[in-house]
């Protein structure tokens, strides 16, 4: 089964809360707490996907972004690989385009989330990436 191109983006605020949705039940993963992103489409390229996705979904322009975290992971009814970026700047204030609740979480909140199984590594890297930053500061 080959794997489905996925874009993700995690938006950070000036609070150090980080930018979450909740899939739809209807969605694949539904019910669970996601990071906005989407699928990439063919001949685009994966910073494209990640600001369309934003755009589309919670109406934030990207300005800024550094790839976070990469990891593909087999649900068996599909295999995704997940490109993760940093979203270091945006302009817009996010509203939910598509419908599905959007929350700004500390990372507190963020470790409690009932989140897809491909999602655990990727809080890891937001944890150490954004508290590794705070003892630079
Ligand atoms: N957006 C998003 N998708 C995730 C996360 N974690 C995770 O396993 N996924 C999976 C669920 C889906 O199988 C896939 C992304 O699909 P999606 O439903 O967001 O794709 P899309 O926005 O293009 O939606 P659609 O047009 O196909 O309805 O990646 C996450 O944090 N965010
Ligand atoms: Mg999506």
């Amino acid at each position: 089964m080959k794997a489905i191109q996925v874009a993700i983006g995690v938006a950070v605020n000036g609070n150090a809360e980080v930018l979450v949705a909740l899939r739809a039940p209807e969605q694949h993963q539904g019910g669970l707490w996601e990071f906005p992103g989407g699928k990439v489409e063919p001949g685009e390229d994966v910073e494209s996907a990640l600001a369309r996705e934003f755009l589309e979904e919670v109406g934030l322009r990207v300005l800024q972004s550094e790839l976070l975290y990469e990891i593909s992971h087999d649900y068996g009814d599909r295999r995704v690989a997940l490109t993760v970026f940093l979203i270091t700047s945006f302009e817009g204030e996010p509203r939910p385009k598509e419908g599905n609740p959007i929350e700004w979480v500390t990372l507190e909140q963020l470790k409690a989330l009932a989140m897809p199984a491909a999602n655990r590594p990727i809080v890891e890297a937001v944890l150490e990436r954004l508290g590794l930053e705070r003892v630079v500061e």
